[in-house]
Protein backbone atom coordinates (compact mmCIF):
# COMPACT_ATOMS: atom_id res chain seq x y z
CA UNK A 1 0.00 0.00 0.00
CA UNK A 2 1.02 3.34 -0.48
CA UNK A 3 2.16 5.86 2.12
CA UNK A 4 0.04 9.13 2.42
CA UNK A 5 1.60 11.15 4.78
CA UNK A 6 5.45 12.07 5.32
CA UNK A 7 7.19 10.59 8.36
CA UNK A 8 8.13 13.60 10.69
CA UNK A 9 10.65 11.29 12.29
CA UNK A 10 12.14 10.20 8.85
CA UNK A 11 15.10 12.21 7.53
CA UNK A 12 13.85 14.41 5.27
CA UNK A 13 16.10 12.97 2.33
CA UNK A 14 17.55 9.43 2.39
CA UNK A 15 19.67 8.69 -0.84
CA UNK A 16 20.87 4.99 -0.89
CA UNK A 17 23.14 3.60 -3.93
CA UNK A 18 21.68 6.31 -6.27
CA UNK A 19 23.07 5.91 -9.95
CA UNK A 20 22.71 7.11 -13.54
CA UNK A 21 23.93 6.22 -17.21
CA UNK A 22 22.90 8.88 -19.81
CA UNK A 23 24.80 7.82 -23.16
CA UNK A 24 28.58 7.24 -21.64
CA UNK A 25 29.73 6.36 -18.38
CA UNK A 26 28.21 6.58 -14.94
CA UNK A 27 28.18 9.91 -13.81
CA UNK A 28 26.37 9.18 -10.16
CA UNK A 29 28.01 5.82 -9.19
CA UNK A 30 26.12 4.38 -6.05
CA UNK A 31 26.16 7.60 -4.25
CA UNK A 32 24.22 7.13 -0.27
CA UNK A 33 23.67 9.96 2.03
CA UNK A 34 21.01 11.21 4.16
CA UNK A 35 19.28 14.82 5.58
CA UNK A 36 18.63 15.43 8.84
CA UNK A 37 14.96 16.88 9.44
CA UNK A 38 16.10 20.55 9.77
CA UNK A 39 19.43 20.63 8.50
CA UNK A 40 21.05 22.40 5.78
CA UNK A 41 23.09 20.07 3.71
CA UNK A 42 25.61 21.27 1.16
CA UNK A 43 26.31 19.46 -1.67
CA UNK A 44 29.56 20.68 -3.28
CA UNK A 45 31.84 19.53 -6.33
CA UNK A 46 33.34 21.12 -9.28
CA UNK A 47 31.25 21.05 -12.69
CA UNK A 48 30.36 17.79 -14.37
CA UNK A 49 30.48 16.07 -10.65
CA UNK A 50 27.28 14.68 -11.14
CA UNK A 51 25.01 17.14 -8.16
CA UNK A 52 22.58 18.48 -11.09
CA UNK A 53 21.90 14.64 -12.02
CA UNK A 54 21.59 13.60 -8.38
CA UNK A 55 19.36 17.21 -7.43
CA UNK A 56 17.25 16.20 -10.93
CA UNK A 57 16.62 12.37 -9.77
CA UNK A 58 15.46 13.45 -5.97
CA UNK A 59 13.38 15.81 -7.63
CA UNK A 60 11.67 13.19 -10.07
CA UNK A 61 13.00 15.13 -13.24
CA UNK A 62 15.66 12.57 -14.23
CA UNK A 63 14.84 9.23 -14.19
CA UNK A 64 16.70 7.00 -10.86
CA UNK A 65 19.27 4.82 -12.59
CA UNK A 66 19.98 2.62 -9.85
CA UNK A 67 18.75 2.90 -6.09
CA UNK A 68 16.27 4.98 -4.40
CA UNK A 69 15.34 8.46 -3.32
CA UNK A 70 12.99 8.99 -0.11
CA UNK A 71 11.86 11.82 1.10
CA UNK A 72 10.59 12.46 4.70
CA UNK A 73 10.50 8.35 4.55
CA UNK A 74 7.99 8.57 1.15
CA UNK A 75 9.72 7.08 -2.09
CA UNK A 76 10.13 9.34 -4.49
CA UNK A 77 9.05 6.66 -7.51
CA UNK A 78 6.18 4.91 -5.48
CA UNK A 79 4.72 8.55 -4.13
CA UNK A 80 5.87 11.23 -6.23
CA UNK A 81 2.51 13.26 -5.86
CA UNK A 82 3.19 13.54 -2.07
CA UNK A 83 7.23 14.04 -2.43
CA UNK A 84 6.73 16.47 -5.39
CA UNK A 85 4.32 17.96 -2.51
CA UNK A 86 6.95 17.81 0.05
CA UNK A 87 9.61 19.07 -1.79
CA UNK A 88 10.36 22.68 -3.64
CA UNK A 89 12.95 22.60 -6.09
CA UNK A 90 15.08 25.92 -7.51
CA UNK A 91 16.94 24.33 -10.05
CA UNK A 92 19.83 26.53 -12.11
CA UNK A 93 18.34 27.03 -15.53
CA UNK A 94 14.79 25.33 -16.03
CA UNK A 95 12.06 27.65 -15.94
CA UNK A 96 8.58 27.05 -16.94
CA UNK A 97 5.74 29.91 -17.12
CA UNK A 98 8.52 32.07 -18.96
CA UNK A 99 5.84 34.26 -20.40
CA UNK A 100 3.66 34.97 -17.08
CA UNK A 101 4.93 37.85 -14.79
CA UNK A 102 6.14 37.53 -11.63
CA UNK A 103 2.57 38.13 -10.12
CA UNK A 104 0.69 35.09 -12.13
CA UNK A 105 3.30 32.77 -11.98
CA UNK A 106 3.18 32.90 -7.87
CA UNK A 107 -0.44 32.84 -8.35
CA UNK A 108 -0.85 29.86 -9.85
CA UNK A 109 2.48 27.81 -9.20
CA UNK A 110 1.33 26.40 -5.86
CA UNK A 111 -1.90 24.62 -8.03
CA UNK A 112 0.41 22.38 -9.71
CA UNK A 113 1.38 20.50 -6.60
CA UNK A 114 -2.40 20.47 -5.52
CA UNK A 115 -1.73 23.03 -2.96
CA UNK A 116 -4.50 26.44 -2.28
CA UNK A 117 -2.60 29.24 -2.91
CA UNK A 118 -1.98 31.55 0.56
CA UNK A 119 -2.24 34.66 0.08
CA UNK A 120 -0.34 35.49 3.00
CA UNK A 121 2.49 32.61 2.76
CA UNK A 122 2.58 34.42 -1.17
CA UNK A 123 2.98 38.15 0.47
CA UNK A 124 5.09 37.07 2.82
CA UNK A 125 7.44 35.35 0.28
CA UNK A 126 7.11 38.67 -1.97
CA UNK A 127 8.18 41.09 0.47
CA UNK A 128 10.94 39.01 2.21
CA UNK A 129 12.86 38.33 -1.65
CA UNK A 130 12.27 42.25 -2.47
CA UNK A 131 9.65 41.33 -5.33
CA UNK A 132 6.74 43.32 -4.76
CA UNK A 133 8.01 46.35 -7.35
CA UNK A 134 8.59 44.07 -9.68
CA UNK A 135 5.29 41.86 -9.63
CA UNK A 136 4.32 43.39 -13.26
CA UNK A 137 7.20 42.28 -14.91
CA UNK A 138 7.73 39.42 -17.55
CA UNK A 139 9.73 36.46 -15.82
CA UNK A 140 11.57 36.17 -19.23
CA UNK A 141 12.54 39.37 -19.24
CA UNK A 142 13.89 39.47 -15.66
CA UNK A 143 17.65 40.34 -15.13
CA UNK A 144 20.00 37.42 -13.26
CA UNK A 145 19.57 38.80 -9.68
CA UNK A 146 15.77 39.23 -9.89
CA UNK A 147 15.15 35.52 -11.76
CA UNK A 148 16.91 34.17 -8.87
CA UNK A 149 14.65 35.66 -6.42
CA UNK A 150 11.41 34.95 -8.28
CA UNK A 151 13.09 31.27 -8.23
CA UNK A 152 13.54 31.17 -4.49
CA UNK A 153 9.52 32.20 -4.25
CA UNK A 154 8.49 29.68 -6.59
CA UNK A 155 10.58 27.05 -5.46
CA UNK A 156 8.39 27.93 -1.95
CA UNK A 157 5.42 28.91 -2.45
CA UNK A 158 3.68 25.68 -1.96
CA UNK A 159 5.38 25.24 1.76
CA UNK A 160 7.73 22.70 1.04
CA UNK A 161 9.11 20.71 3.90
CA UNK A 162 12.57 20.08 1.82
CA UNK A 163 14.31 23.07 -0.37
CA UNK A 164 16.75 21.94 -2.88
CA UNK A 165 18.90 24.83 -4.43
CA UNK A 166 20.72 23.74 -7.06
CA UNK A 167 23.62 27.38 -6.90
CA UNK A 168 20.99 29.48 -6.08
CA UNK A 169 23.44 32.74 -5.49
CA UNK A 170 25.20 31.82 -9.11
CA UNK A 171 25.98 35.50 -10.67
CA UNK A 172 24.65 37.81 -8.20
CA UNK A 173 26.26 40.19 -6.16
CA UNK A 174 27.66 40.30 -2.79
CA UNK A 175 25.11 41.87 -1.32
CA UNK A 176 22.17 39.98 -2.74
CA UNK A 177 23.99 37.10 -2.31
CA UNK A 178 23.89 37.64 1.75
CA UNK A 179 20.49 38.92 1.89
CA UNK A 180 19.92 35.52 0.22
CA UNK A 181 21.27 33.60 2.69
CA UNK A 182 19.78 35.33 5.82
CA UNK A 183 16.30 34.32 4.13
CA UNK A 184 17.78 30.57 3.30
CA UNK A 185 18.45 30.50 6.96
CA UNK A 186 15.32 32.25 8.33
CA UNK A 187 13.29 29.53 6.17
CA UNK A 188 15.32 26.87 7.88
CA UNK A 189 14.89 28.13 11.17
CA UNK A 190 10.67 27.93 10.87
CA UNK A 191 11.57 24.04 9.78
CA UNK A 192 12.27 23.68 6.36
CA UNK A 193 15.29 21.43 5.36
CA UNK A 194 17.29 22.56 3.18
CA UNK A 195 20.03 20.95 0.13
CA UNK A 196 22.24 22.99 -1.11
CA UNK A 197 25.00 23.07 -3.83
CA UNK A 198 26.72 25.77 -4.33
CA UNK A 199 30.26 26.82 -6.24
CA UNK A 200 30.82 29.84 -3.34
CA UNK A 201 33.06 27.59 -0.62
CA UNK A 202 32.41 30.48 1.64
CA UNK A 203 28.61 29.90 0.96
CA UNK A 204 28.62 26.31 1.88
CA UNK A 205 31.17 26.86 4.75
CA UNK A 206 28.94 29.69 6.69
CA UNK A 207 25.35 27.92 5.47
CA UNK A 208 25.59 23.76 5.94
CA UNK A 209 25.74 22.04 9.10
CA UNK A 210 27.67 19.50 7.11
CA UNK A 211 29.12 18.82 3.66
CA UNK A 212 29.18 16.34 0.86
CA UNK A 213 32.23 17.03 -1.52
CA UNK A 214 31.12 14.86 -5.07
CA UNK A 215 33.34 14.25 -7.73
CA UNK A 216 33.58 12.13 -10.90
CA UNK A 217 29.70 10.68 -9.38
CA UNK A 218 31.06 9.65 -6.17
CA UNK A 219 31.19 11.14 -2.41
CA UNK A 220 34.89 11.98 -1.36
CA UNK A 221 33.63 13.34 2.03
CA UNK A 222 30.51 13.68 4.02
CA UNK A 223 31.11 15.52 7.28
CA UNK A 224 30.60 18.10 9.77
CA UNK A 225 31.32 21.50 7.64
CA UNK A 226 33.57 22.07 11.59
CA UNK A 227 35.03 18.86 11.07
CA UNK A 228 36.23 18.89 7.73
CA UNK A 229 38.09 22.21 8.18
CA UNK A 230 39.64 20.46 11.32
CA UNK A 231 40.73 17.31 10.26
CA UNK A 232 41.50 18.06 6.45
CA UNK A 233 42.95 21.67 6.61
CA UNK A 234 46.04 22.39 9.38
CA UNK A 235 45.95 25.48 10.80
CA UNK A 236 49.30 27.76 10.39
CA UNK A 237 51.13 30.19 12.32
CA UNK A 238 52.40 32.99 10.08
CA UNK A 239 55.35 35.19 11.57
CA UNK A 240 57.07 37.97 10.10
CA UNK A 241 60.42 38.42 10.78
CA UNK A 242 62.03 41.64 11.40
CA UNK A 243 65.60 39.87 9.49
CA UNK A 244 65.85 37.50 7.15
CA UNK A 245 66.55 33.88 7.45
CA UNK A 246 69.33 31.65 4.94
CA UNK A 247 66.85 28.75 6.00
CA UNK A 248 64.27 27.71 8.13
CA UNK A 249 65.44 26.83 12.16
CA UNK A 250 66.40 23.28 12.54
CA UNK A 251 65.10 23.95 16.20
CA UNK A 252 61.71 23.56 14.48
CA UNK A 253 62.77 21.14 11.71
CA UNK A 254 59.78 18.23 13.07
CA UNK A 255 56.84 21.17 12.19
CA UNK A 256 58.06 21.09 8.93
CA UNK A 257 58.26 25.01 8.55
CA UNK A 258 58.37 26.98 5.47
CA UNK A 259 60.77 30.07 4.65
CA UNK A 260 59.14 32.66 2.20
CA UNK A 261 59.40 35.91 1.13
CA UNK A 262 62.89 36.78 0.59
CA UNK A 263 63.63 34.88 4.37
CA UNK A 264 61.33 37.33 5.95
CA UNK A 265 58.23 35.03 6.44
CA UNK A 266 58.48 31.78 8.71
CA UNK A 267 55.24 29.70 8.34
CA UNK A 268 54.63 26.66 10.47
CA UNK A 269 51.97 24.29 10.43
CA UNK A 270 50.23 23.81 13.85
CA UNK A 271 49.85 20.41 14.60
CA UNK A 272 46.83 18.63 15.51
CA UNK A 273 45.52 19.69 19.29
CA UNK A 274 48.66 21.62 19.90
CA UNK A 275 47.64 25.40 21.17
CA UNK A 276 49.65 28.37 19.25
CA UNK A 277 50.73 29.48 22.84
CA UNK A 278 53.01 26.56 22.81
CA UNK A 279 54.55 27.23 19.56
CA UNK A 280 55.25 30.64 20.60
CA UNK A 281 57.19 29.55 23.33
CA UNK A 282 59.81 27.47 21.00
CA UNK A 283 59.81 30.48 18.35
CA UNK A 284 60.41 32.89 21.58
CA UNK A 285 63.39 30.58 23.18
CA UNK A 286 64.91 31.03 19.71
CA UNK A 287 65.48 34.73 19.94
CA UNK A 288 63.69 35.22 16.51
CA UNK A 289 62.42 38.69 16.56
CA UNK A 290 59.31 38.86 15.23
CA UNK A 291 57.53 42.16 13.83
CA UNK A 292 54.33 40.38 13.35
CA UNK A 293 52.52 37.07 13.62
CA UNK A 294 49.02 35.96 12.25
CA UNK A 295 47.65 32.73 12.32
CA UNK A 296 45.70 31.12 9.09
CA UNK A 297 42.68 29.15 9.51
CA UNK A 298 42.65 26.44 6.81
CA UNK A 299 38.98 27.01 4.73
CA UNK A 300 37.15 24.92 2.40
CA UNK A 301 38.56 26.03 -0.55
CA UNK A 302 41.99 24.43 0.44
CA UNK A 303 40.52 21.03 1.13
CA UNK A 304 38.18 21.30 -1.68
CA UNK A 305 41.44 21.74 -4.27
CA UNK A 306 42.78 18.69 -2.17
CA UNK A 307 40.30 16.84 -2.72
CA UNK A 308 39.62 17.17 -5.99
CA UNK A 309 42.62 18.96 -7.64
CA UNK A 310 40.66 21.47 -8.51
CA UNK A 311 40.95 25.07 -8.26
CA UNK A 312 37.70 26.92 -7.58
CA UNK A 313 37.78 30.61 -8.79
CA UNK A 314 34.01 31.10 -7.17
CA UNK A 315 32.63 31.68 -10.12
CA UNK A 316 31.42 28.16 -11.22
CA UNK A 317 34.19 26.99 -13.13
CA UNK A 318 36.10 25.20 -10.93
N1 LIG B 1 20.74 15.02 -20.05
C1 LIG B 1 21.99 14.60 -20.13
N2 LIG B 1 22.42 13.83 -21.14
C2 LIG B 1 23.69 13.40 -21.20
N3 LIG B 1 24.65 13.69 -20.30
C3 LIG B 1 24.30 14.47 -19.28
C4 LIG B 1 22.96 14.97 -19.12
N4 LIG B 1 22.91 15.71 -17.98
C5 LIG B 1 24.15 15.69 -17.46
N5 LIG B 1 24.98 14.95 -18.21
C6 LIG B 1 26.40 14.68 -17.94
O1 LIG B 1 26.49 14.18 -16.63
C7 LIG B 1 27.69 14.65 -16.01
C8 LIG B 1 27.34 15.28 -14.67
O2 LIG B 1 26.68 16.53 -14.93
P1 LIG B 1 25.93 17.38 -13.80
O3 LIG B 1 25.25 18.52 -14.49
O4 LIG B 1 25.13 16.49 -12.96
O5 LIG B 1 27.17 17.92 -12.97
P2 LIG B 1 27.20 19.08 -11.89
O6 LIG B 1 28.02 18.57 -10.77
O7 LIG B 1 25.84 19.54 -11.59
O8 LIG B 1 27.98 20.22 -12.64
P3 LIG B 1 27.65 21.81 -12.70
O9 LIG B 1 28.21 22.36 -11.45
O10 LIG B 1 28.38 22.23 -13.91
O11 LIG B 1 26.17 21.94 -12.83
C9 LIG B 1 28.35 15.58 -16.99
O12 LIG B 1 29.38 14.87 -17.64
C10 LIG B 1 27.25 15.94 -17.95
O13 LIG B 1 27.75 16.19 -19.22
Amino acid sequence: MHATTANQTSPALKISKLRKRFDGPEVVKGISFEIRAGEIFGLLGPNGAGKSTTINMIAGVTRIGGGRVEIFGLDNVRDYRLTRRLTGVMHQEIVIDNFFTIDRSLRIHSGYFGVDDDPAWRNMLIDRLGLRPHLGKVIIKLSGGLKRRMMIAKALIHKPKLLILDEPTAGVDVELRHSLWDFVREINNQGTSILLTTHYLEEAEQMCERIAIMNHGEILALEKTSSLLQRCGRRELVLQLKHPLASPPPELADLEPRLEGEGLILTLPVPQGAASGELLGRISSLGLQVAEIETRQPNLEDIFIEMTGLKNNGEGEA
